[in-house]
């Protein structure tokens, strides 16, 4: 008989709703760590986190955005417990992670499951005896071997690359079996370091689609560590920015990125929207006033209180003939988020006073320059 239930069975049926007041134990918690590398050689110590201490609820797609540095590697590998924080606590799934060691680690390691940027496949393995190796080191029968790693290409949709080495395969197939394996031993959190990051755009988001759908369907928590703002933008709910080892902004992503208040989230958002001026327009840009011509306004759009009536207000309000000379507007958690590029006419007084009129309806707005 299986002795492991099939993946179509509930594997976690839904968490009876908690008394009132209490508040469900989150996935991983981080205690007040911190990562310090000492110094070797010539090398300094490095501080590679600093003080971090927040929660990842159950069942929740968080993702992690740094820049390079910033200490992304580092928080995975105290979750996973490869490295002991120099002070502080990381819990995963309510077990202080940072005091196991031996078996009980190895045990604990085997509720995360990991996916890499490079996949790291065996290559002289097949993709079936890929996924089944973490059920080898686990100690799994042969024949539930073969049961589980049937159902797992099933769900990662690849059950006809079941023979196939890894270097037949694509980029996406690949991380597909990636995926299956570090869902093999029914892990309760899935950590996705980079996974996506040598991909193609449409093979991510099919990639991430797949994430999704394992999250919604077996209630996996999972922590996307990333550099790429499309990829939280597509998955999460929430993020946390870190940067130089601390978190720096944490929340609901569309609020996080409707008002990004920290240097490194704004950075972020400016790679994904771009700054809205077409090229032609940025070529006839000046920086002094031409007579008949236009003052150029960058107008931001961040979430509900939404650009799309504001040129008519403005023409109205005012009696200028404001003209929308370009726009970039997408959507961050539902919500839409953007620039509008206005021409005014009507010299340095309309401009002054379109400035003061969208300071005081609360749109950040700057003047780029000048059209003729
Ligand atoms: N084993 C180590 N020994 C010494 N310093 C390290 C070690 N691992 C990381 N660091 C340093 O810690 C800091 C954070 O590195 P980490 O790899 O965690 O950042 P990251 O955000 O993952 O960056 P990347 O995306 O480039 O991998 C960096 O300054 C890095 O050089």
């Amino acid at each position: 008989m299986n002795a492991h239930p099939s993946i179509a069975e509930p594997i976690r049926p839904a968490e009876p709703a908690l008394p009132e007041g209490l508040i469900a134990e989150p996935m991983v918690r981080f205690e007040r760590l911190s990562k310090t590398y000492p110094a070797y050689r010539d090398k300094p110590a490095v501080e590679a986190l600093k003080d971090v201490d927040f929660a990842i609820a159950r069942g929740a797609i968080t993702g992690v955005i740094g820049r390079s540095g910033a200490g992304k590697s580092s928080l995975v590998r105290l979750i996973n417990g490869l490295e002991k924080p120099t002070t502080g606590r990381v819990i995963v799934d309510g077990r202080d992670i940072s005091a196991l060691r031996g078996q009980p680690l190895r045990l604990a390691q085997r509720s995360i499951g990991m996916i890499f940027q490079h996949f790291n496949l065996l290559s002289s393995r097949t993709a079936a005896d890929n996924i089944a190796l973490p059920l080898e080191v686990a100690g799994w029968s042969k024949a539930d071997i073969r049961t589980r790693v049937a159902e797992l290409l099933e769900l990662v949709d690849i059950a006809d690359k079941h023979d196939r080495y890894p270097s037949e395969l694509s980029g996406g197939q690949k991380q597909r079996i990636g995926i299956a394996r570090a869902l093999a031993t029914r892990p309760n959190v899935l950590l996705s370091d980079e996974a996506t990051s040598a991909l193609d755009p449409q093979t991510t988001r099919a990639i991430l689609d797949l994430l999704a759908n394992i999250n919604r369907e077996l209630g996996v928590t999972i922590i996307l560590i990333t550099h790429e703002m499309s990829v939280v933008r597509q998955l999460a709910k929430e993020v946390v920015v870190i940067d130089d080892g601390r978190v720096v902004e944490r929340g609901h992503v569309a609020d996080i990125f409707t008002h990004p208040k920290h240097a490194t989230t704004q950075t972020f958002l400016a790679e994904v929207l771009g700054d809205a001026v077409p090229v032609s327009l940025a070529s006839r840009l000046v920086q002094q006033p031409a007579p008949l011509g236009q003052a150029v306004i960058r107008v931001q759009v961040r979430g509900s209180h939404a650009g799309d009536t504001l040129v008519a207000r403005l023409a109205r309000e005012l009696s200028v003939d404001v003209a929308l000379l370009a726009a970039r507007i997408d959507e961050i958690g539902g919500q839409p988020v953007g620039s509008l590029i206005l021409g005014v006419p009507g010299g340095e007084a309309a401009a002054r006073q379109t400035l003061a009129y969208l300071s005081q309806h609360q749109f950040a707005a700057e003047r780029l320059g000048y059209v003729s």
